[in-house]
């Protein structure tokens, strides 16, 4: 049976480097695939990892209807044997029911890649309808690491170096880009709702509450 199935994690967990390993297994027996991206971070029209893997994808606009434009593919000869969507967070609601319907109505796999949460630890819409619609949501087994230690499982903004808790959903940016004036890392919970990123408790460790008294 066909499938809709969100991989999905923090950012830096190896969704993009997954969606190229399925492309590739996929290809390499012959299948044929539509890939999709929106806003990648190597730029427009591109599915990139930062193994330093990429593929060309077709850039994904809002008005752009997934069920549609995979009904001219075929109607135009082409085959489609499944359908990769990576940064599905930044997908429209609509666009989720479209890949659902992709599924069921051509009976096409569907594999969407994307982050959960934002830097707020709000849904995304697209990543809320990937979680009302899709037959698997699939946590990716590498984890990615709080500096503490533990499992990162929240996505932290940094403006100028300082983690903000406020600002617009959709910032396209990257980890550790320290230099950068908008960067992210990832932090487990407790890291994240004490708004400690590394940086800070590198400084935290070095600034002693007490100071020795002789
Ligand atoms: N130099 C490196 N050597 C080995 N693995 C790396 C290296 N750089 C990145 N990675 C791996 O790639 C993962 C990020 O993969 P990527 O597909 O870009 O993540 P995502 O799409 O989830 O943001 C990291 O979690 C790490 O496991
Ligand atoms: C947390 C958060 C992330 N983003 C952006 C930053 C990146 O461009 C992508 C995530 O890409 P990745 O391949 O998973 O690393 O999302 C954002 O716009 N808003 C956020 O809150």
């Amino acid at each position: 049976m066909p499938e809709l199935v969100f991989f999905s994690g923090t950012m830096d967990c190896g969704k993009s480097t997954l969606a190229l390993q399925i492309q590739h297994n996929r290809s390499a027996r012959g299948l044929q695939g539509m890939i999709y991206s929106r806003d990648d971070r190597e730029g427009k029209g591109k599915l990139s990892s930062r193994l330093g893997l990429a593929t060309e994808a077709i850039e994904v606009a809002d008005d752009l209807d997934f069920y549609t434009h995979v009904v001219q593919a075929l109607t135009a000869g082409g085959r489609v044997d499944y359908v990769i969507a990576d940064e599905a967070q930044f997908l429209t609601p609509p666009q989720i029911d479209q890949l659902a319907r992709v599924v069921d109505d051509l009976e096409v796999d569907v594999f969407a890649f994307g982050i959960t949460t934002d830097f707020r630890s709000k849904l995304f819409p697209g990543s809320q309808r990937l979680v009302e619609l899709a037959d698997r949501v699939e946590v990716l087994q590498v984890e990615a690491l709080c500096w503490c230690g533990a499992r990162a499982t929240h996505n932290a903004r940094t403006v100028g170096g300082q983690m903000v808790v406020e600002g617009a959903q959709v910032v396209v940016g990257d980890v550790n880009r320290p230099g950068s004036e908008v960067g992210y890392e990832v932090l487990c919970r407790r890291h994240h709702r004490r708004l400690m990123t590394a940086a800070r408790a590198s400084a935290a460790a070095l600034s002693p509450d007490v100071l020795p008294v002789d």
